[in-house]
């Protein structure tokens, strides 16, 4: 069985404008999600995000592609793991007289599950202390997390939330992520949509970036920054002028940084073996490790000039030289 737990192939969407005009929303989009963990669904606001979301729930019919849940051809076979589905792509209602318990109790009959599910439920979004409360006193993050005990009480095996940070405090902001990574620790998939970058390198464990409904890159958090193989470096050296040099002689791309070089292309052990053999002894060298914003900008900029998207991975970038 495949270990996907959301797979697209080619999918796409296009829609027509009450005034005519053509959008592609979503380009020939190739997802993969694996299973466990929390997988981020990167891109800014308009790349596609919700629309991919709404065709995966079966809310919105593909223009053109496939699309798997669980290893099952969705829409076709949706009803078949529906169940083990949750997802918060909008507010949900609630009764806003009713306390967060009462709205709990309300749907989990609805739904027929047993109530103890909703005790579970508020526990694990941390609500337990405020779930006689009426609705309409929360406040928008507690709202939300209303909103994710509510799709909880199915024990589903993936959750998908869109966005579910925005218009929150950073208290809010704060809890809901901490929350998320909970969920995935306890071996929910959740994919988690954001526009927000250093949400996606806090909380997710893989990624997958979108820019105008295309698929720019994909994989762990940890390689699409770079890991721990970078090959840029900062070096220290007393005589930066003929270490630049001689580097430069060696064939690598050096780039003066105050009174220290950065040298890119080039193991550290490779950079103090050269210098020391020349009698240049480095007091700094230093890894410098690209952080998501970093590749993040760089791969929308060039999708923005309207490159087809490149392969998933690996990520090569030059940011982080700041
Ligand atoms: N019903 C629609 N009719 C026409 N265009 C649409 C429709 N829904 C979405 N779009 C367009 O499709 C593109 C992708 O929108 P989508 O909402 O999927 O992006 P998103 O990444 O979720 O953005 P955001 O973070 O702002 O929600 C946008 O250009 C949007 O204007």
């Amino acid at each position: 069985m495949s270990d996907l737990v959301i797979e697209t192939t080619g999918l796409r969407k296009e829609f027509r404008t009450r005034r005519g005009r053509h959008v592609v929303a979503v380009h020939d989009l190739d997802l993969a999600v694996p299973r466990g963990g929390v997988h981020g669904f990167l891109g800014p606001n308009g790349s596609g995000k919700t629309t991919t979301i709404r065709m995966l729930l079966g809310l919105a019919r593909a223009s053109k592609g496939e699309m798997r849940l669980f290893g099952q051809p969705v829409p076709h076979l949706l009803p078949s793991v529906i169940d083990r589905i949750g997802a918060v792509v909008e507010q949900p209602k609630f009764v806003p007289t009713f306390s967060g318990r009462k709205n709990l109790t309300l749907l989990a009959r609805t739904i027929g599950v047993p109530s103890h599910t909703v005790d579970a439920a508020l526990e694990q979004v941390g609500l337990n202390g405020r779930d006689q409360e009426r609705y309409k006193g929360y406040s928008l993050g507690m709202k939300q997390r209303l909103a994710i005990a509510a799709t909880l009480l199915k024990s589903p095996d993936l959750l998908i939330l869109d966005e579910p940070t925005n218009g929150l405090d950073p208290a809010g902001i704060r809890d809901i992520r901490d929350m998320i990574r909970g969920l995935g620790d306890s071996g929910v998939t959740v994919l988690l949509s954001s526009h927000i970058l250093a949400e996606v390198q806090q909380v997710c464990h893989s990624a997958s970036i979108i820019g105008k409904g295309r698929l720019l890159a994909s994989g762990d958090v940890d390689d699409l920054v770079g890991g721990g193989s970078t090959s840029t470096t900062r070096v220290g050296v007393a005589d930066p002028a003929t270490a630049a040099r001689l580097l430069r002689e060696a064939g690598h791309h050096v780039i003066p940084d105050g009174e220290a070089l950065v040298v890119e292309g080039v193991e550290p052990r490779e950079i103090n073996r050269l210098l020391a053999g020349h009698e240049i002894f480095v007091h700094e060298l230093t890894p410098v490790r690209a952080d998501l914003e970093s590749v993040f900008l760089q791969l929308t900029r060039d999708a923005s000039v309207g490159r087809p998207a490149g392969p998933a991975a690996p990520v090569t970038t030059e940011a982080g030289v700041a």
